[in-house]
C-alpha cells in the first residue's frame, strides 16, 4: 500500500480510495479534511486518471500551490498538469478562452474593489444622490449580494421585492445604479470579481457546447471549505459535475464564516437531495489540536443552534489549560502578547513562525504591531494591503491594463494625468459624457480627441493617445516584460518616482522595480503556457496578500483577521479583542443568525491552534479617536471554565485573570503537568556563553541543571543541545538561554 493510504484512519481512508460518484466528507476542524483532498487527487493520477481531468477549488491560491507542492511530492512532476485555484481564478481564466461568447474580448479588465466603489461613486455623483445614503461600499455590498444569488439587473428592477426592500432602507435607486454600473462595466470590457462567477453561470447556461467541453476536461471536481461556497459558485460546479457525478466536497458547517458574502450552509444541506447516490464520510478525529483545545472548541460550539451532529475528538496530549490575559486598554494588550511570545520563544525554543495573532477586525492589529515592534519580534501582516494595491504599483498595472483592453473607463481615469500632462477633471468628465452619450467607444473619442471635443487640452489627449497606441504596438511585438519595462520608461512613471528622493519615493520606485522582477518571472517561468500581458495582469487581478510570498525568508509571528486564517495551523495561537461588540460584532448582536456565525468565527480561531491558545481582551480600547470602556466577550463564558487556566499564573503572574468574573464557575480541574519548573539556586546569574562547549555542565534558570552536549553555528547566532536532568533534552539559542556554566 502507498505510504499516503498507510498513514490515514479508516474513514479517511475511505474517502481517498472512492472513486467515481459524489462524496461529501462533512468533519471538524484539524480532522484532516484537506489532508484527504490532497492525498485523494494523489490517488485518483495514482490510478490513471490524468491529471489534466482533475479541476480542485480552494479558498485561496496559496492554499493551491501548497496542495500542489504536496502532492508533487508524492505523484512527482505530473501534478503540474492539475486545475487547481480559487473559484476565481480558475473561473477567470477559462472565460478568457470563451470571453467572446459573452459579449466580452479575451483581454478583458478585472475591476477590483477599488475600481468598483470608484465606479459607483462616478454613478451616484452624476445622478446627484446623496453619497451618504449612497455609500460606495453599501452598494456594491447590494450589488454583489444580488450576482452571487444570480439576479441580474433586469430581474432586480422586473422584481418589486427588491425595490420594496430598497425602500425600506431608504434606498431606492440602487437598482437603477446596478443597472448603469452593469452597462458601463461591459462597456468598458471589464469584470468585477462577482461578475467572474455570474458570467461563467451564463456561459455554462447559454452556450452548451461549451459547458460540455468543460465537463469532458474536467471529469473530477473536487471543494475545499465547501460550507463557505454562494449559490453563484455551487451553481457552477453542479453544472460541471452534472455529466458524470464525480463531484467530492470537504467542509465543516461549524466552520461558515461567509454568510455575510452570500455563502449558504444551505448548500451542503442541498447537496444531499441533488446528489441521491451521494455518500457521505464523517471524520472525528482531530490530529491538531491538545485534547484541552479539542474540548473547549466542542464546548462553545454547542452553544450554537443550527449544527450538524459531530463529535470531534483527539488522541493528543491533554496539553496546556486556554490561558486568559486582562489588560487595561489595547496598548497594554499589545504589550501582553509580545511579552508572552517573546518568553514563549524562549523557553520552548520556538521561532516567530510558530505563532498567530488572530483578530476580529484588520483595525486591531494597529496596537499589537506597535508592541512587537518594540519588542523587536519580527511579523508580517496577511490581508492587509495587497502589493498590488499600492498606489504606484496600481498606476502602472492601470497602464497596462489600458494598453491591452482600450476600453477600461476605470484604469483610464486613473492614468489619463497620470504624470500630470495637463488634463483636468472637467475635461476627463467631457470626454466620458461624450462617449455615453453618443454611445461611441471610449477610445474613439480619445484617439480622434479634434473630432469630438475642442479645448485646449485635446493636444494634450492627443498626445496620450499617442503613447497608448505605441504601447499597444510594443505589446504586439514584445513579451510581457519588454513591455512593461517600456510602458514604466516611457510614460514617466519611473522617473516622477526616481525624482521623488524621499523615503517613501525611493521605497516606491523599489515596488515598481519589483513589479517589473515579477513580470520577468512571470515570463521566464516554464509552467505558464500563456505569457502575454493579459495573462499576467489577470493573475495579478486575483491576487489577495493572503496569497503573496514571503520576500525574505525571515521567521516572523503571522497576524491576521480570524476570516483569512481558515484552513490554516500553529503552534501557539493568541486571539485579541474578546469583548463584546467587537467580538462578538456589534452587528451581529441583534440576531440570532449572525451571533451563530460571529460564534463559529470564534470556532475557526480556536481550532487553528496546535498546541497552545491564549485569549485576551481589553477593559477599555480606542475606537474611532475616543477611549471607550469594554465588557468580556459573552464567548469567553461559554467556554468550559475546566479548560481556562486559572488566575495564580507561574510566569507573568499580573498577565493572568482570575476568571473568577466568569459566572457560574465549575470545580477546577488543576493543569496538566508540562512545563518542568525548576527552582534556581539563589545566587543564579547568568554566564557568558561565548566559551560554552560540548562536556560542559549548566544550570539554566527554568530548566535546572544539565550537560551541553552539542553546540553549533545556527544563522548569526549558536545553539546548543543540553541533555538536562530533570527536563530533558533541549535546544536553546544561546542568545536567548540564561545559563549559568558550572565549573
Ligand atoms: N491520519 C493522519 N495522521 C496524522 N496526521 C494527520 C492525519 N490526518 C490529518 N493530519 C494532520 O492534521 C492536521 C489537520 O489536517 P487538515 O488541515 O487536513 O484538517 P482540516 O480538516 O482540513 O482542518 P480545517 O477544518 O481547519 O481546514 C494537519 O497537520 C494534517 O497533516
Ligand atoms: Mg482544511
Amino acid at each position: 500500500m502507498d505510504d499516503y493510504i498507510k498513514g490515514l484512519n479508516d474513514p479517511q481512508r475511505e474517502a481517498v480510495l472512492h472513486k467515481d460518484g459524489p462524496i461529501m466528507i462533512i468533519a471538524g476542524a484539524g480532522s484532516g479534511k484537506t489532508r484527504v483532498l490532497t492525498n485523494r487527487i494523489a490517488h485518483l493520477i495514482g490510478t490513471g486518471v490524468p491529471a489534466y481531468n482533475i479541476l480542485a477549488l480552494t479558498f485561496t491560491n496559496k492554499a493551491a500551490g501548497e496542495m500542489r507542492l504536496r502532492i508533487e511530492k508524492i505523484i512527482g512532476d505530473k501534478a503540474k498538469d492539475i486545475w487547481m485555484g480559487t473559484f476565481h481564478s480558475v473561473f477567470a481564466k477559462i472565460l478568457r478562452f470563451e470571453a467572446d461568447k459573452i459579449g466580452y474580448t479575451s483581454s478583458f479588465s478585472i475591476y477590483d474593489t477599488d475600481d468598483s466603489k470608484s465606479l459607483i461613486r462616478s454613478i451616484v455623483k452624476e445622478r446627484n444622490l446623496d453619497d451618504k445614503v449612497y455609500k460606495a461600499n453599501v452598494v456594491l455590498n447590494r450589488i454583489s449580494g444580488a450576482k452571487n444569488r444570480l439576479i441580474s439587473y433586469r430581474e432586480y428592477l422586473n422584481n418589486p421585492i427588491y425595490a420594496e426592500d430598497d425602500r425600506a432602507y431608504r434606498r431606492p435607486e440602487i437598482g437603477r445604479i446596478y443597472k448603469i454600473y452593469q452597462e458601463r462595466a461591459i462597456k468598458s470590457n471589464a469584470m468585477d470579481f462577482d461578475d467572474l462567477l455570474f458570467n461563467t453561470n451564463i456561459l455554462f447556461r447559454d452556450h452548451p457546447a461549451a459547458l460540455q467541453k468543460y465537463q469532458q476536461k474536467f471529469k473530477y471536481l473536487l471543494i475545499d471549505e465547501f460550507q463557505d461556497t454562494n449559490l453563484s459558485q455551487y451553481l457552477i460546479v453542479r453544472r460541471l459535475a452534472a455529466a458524470h457525478h464525480n463531484i467530492c466536497v470537504v467542509g465543516d458547517d461549524a466552520q461558515s464564516i461567509y454568510a455575510f458574502r452570500g455563502a449558504d450552509i444551505q448548500n451542503i444541506l442541498n447537496f444531499e437531495k441533488d446528489y441521491p447516490t451521494l455518500q457521505t464520510i464523517r471524520l472525528e478525529q482531530n490530529y491538531r489540536s491538545t485534547k484541552t483545545i479539542v474540548k473547549a472548541a466542542n464546548s462553545l460550539i454547542a452553544k450554537n443552534k443550527a449544527q450538524l451532529q459531530k463529535d470531534v475528538w483527539t488522541s493528543n496530549e491533554d496539553g496546556n489549560l486556554i490561558r486568559l490575559f486582562k489588560a487595561m486598554s489595547d496598548n497594554e494588550e499589545g504589550k501582553m502578547v509580545a511579552q508572552s511570545i517573546f518568553e514563549e520563544k524562549m523557553q520552548h525554543q520556538l521561532g516567530n513562525n510558530d505563532f498567530a495573532i488572530l483578530y476580529r477586525t484588520n483595525a486591531q492589529s494597529r496596537s499589537i504591531e506597535e508592541a512587537l515592534r518594540k519588542a523587536n519580534i519580527k511579523y508580517k501582516i496577511i490581508g492587509g494591503l495587497s502589493f498590488y494595491q499600492r498606489r504606484e504599483i496600481k498606476d502602472l498595472i492601470s497602464y497596462l491594463r489600458y494598453t491591452v483592453n482600450h476600453k477600461d473607463e476605470e484604469a483610464l481615469k486613473r492614468i489619463i494625468n497620470l504624470p500630470k500632462r495637463g488634463i483636468g477633471n472637467t475635461t476627463l468628465q467631457k470626454v466620458l459624457a461624450t462617449a455615453y452619450e453618443s454611445e461611441l467607444p471610449l477610445w474613439e473619442v480619445i484617439s480622434n480627441i479634434r473630432k469630438y471635443v475642442t479645448g485646449r487640452a485635446t493636444t494634450a489627449i492627443a498626445g496620450f493617445a499617442e503613447l497608448i497606441k505605441k504601447f499597444e504596438d510594443a505589446s504586439t511585438k514584445l513579451d510581457a516584460f519588454e513591455t512593461a519595462s517600456l510602458v514604466a520608461k516611457e510614460s514617466g512613471l519611473l522617473k516622477d518616482l526616481y525624482e521623488d528622493k524621499t523615503i517613501e519615493g525611493l521605497s516606491r520606485y523599489e515596488n515598481v522595480q519589483e513589479l517589473l522582477n515579477a513580470i520577468k518571472e512571470f515570463v521566464d517561468n516554464p509552467d505558464n503556457q500563456e505569457k502575454d500581458l493579459s495573462a499576467f495582469l489577470q493573475e495579478v487581478s486575483l491576487a489577495t496578500s493572503a496569497d503573496e510570498a514571503e520576500d525574505d525568508g525571515e521567521e516572523k509571528v503571522t497576524l491576521m483577521t480570524i476570516h483569512a486564517a481558515k484552513g490554516l495551523e500553529f503552534q501557539q495561537v493568541y486571539v485579541v479583542g474578546l469583548e463584546e461588540e467587537l467580538f462578538p460584532s456589534q452587528m451581529a448582536l441583534s440576531s440570532r443568525n449572525e451571533l451563530e456565525e460571529e460564534r463559529r468565527l470564534f470556532y475557526v480561531a480556536i481550532t487553528r491552534a496546535e498546541k497552545k491558545l491564549t485569549l485576551s481582551f481589553a477593559t477599555s480600547r480606542y475606537q474611532y479617536g475616543r477611549i471607550k470602556n469594554c465588557e468580556p466577550s459573552r464567548f469567553l463564558k461559554e467556554i468550559d471554565p475546566r479548560f481556562l487556566e486559572q488566575g495564580q499564573g507561574k510566569t507573568n503572574a499580573a498577565n493572568h485573570v482570575n476568571t473568577s468574573f466568569v459566572k457560574n464557575l465549575r470545580p477546577q480541574r488543576s493543569a496538566p503537568a508540562q512545563n518542568f519548573t525548576h527552582k534556581p539556586s539563589p545566587n543564579f546569574k547568568p554566564s557568558d556563553t561565548r566559551n560554552l562547549q560540548a562536556g560542559m555542565k549548566v544550570e539554566h534558570l527554568k530548566f535546572g541543571l544539565g550537560m551541553v552536549k552539542a553546540v553549533k553555528a545556527h544563522n548569526n547566532d549558536r545553539k546548543a543541545v543540553i541533555a538536562f536532568e530533570k527536563a530533558g533534552e533541549k535546544t536553546l539559542l544561546l542568545s536567548f538561554a540564561k545559563l549559568k556554566i558550572h565549573e
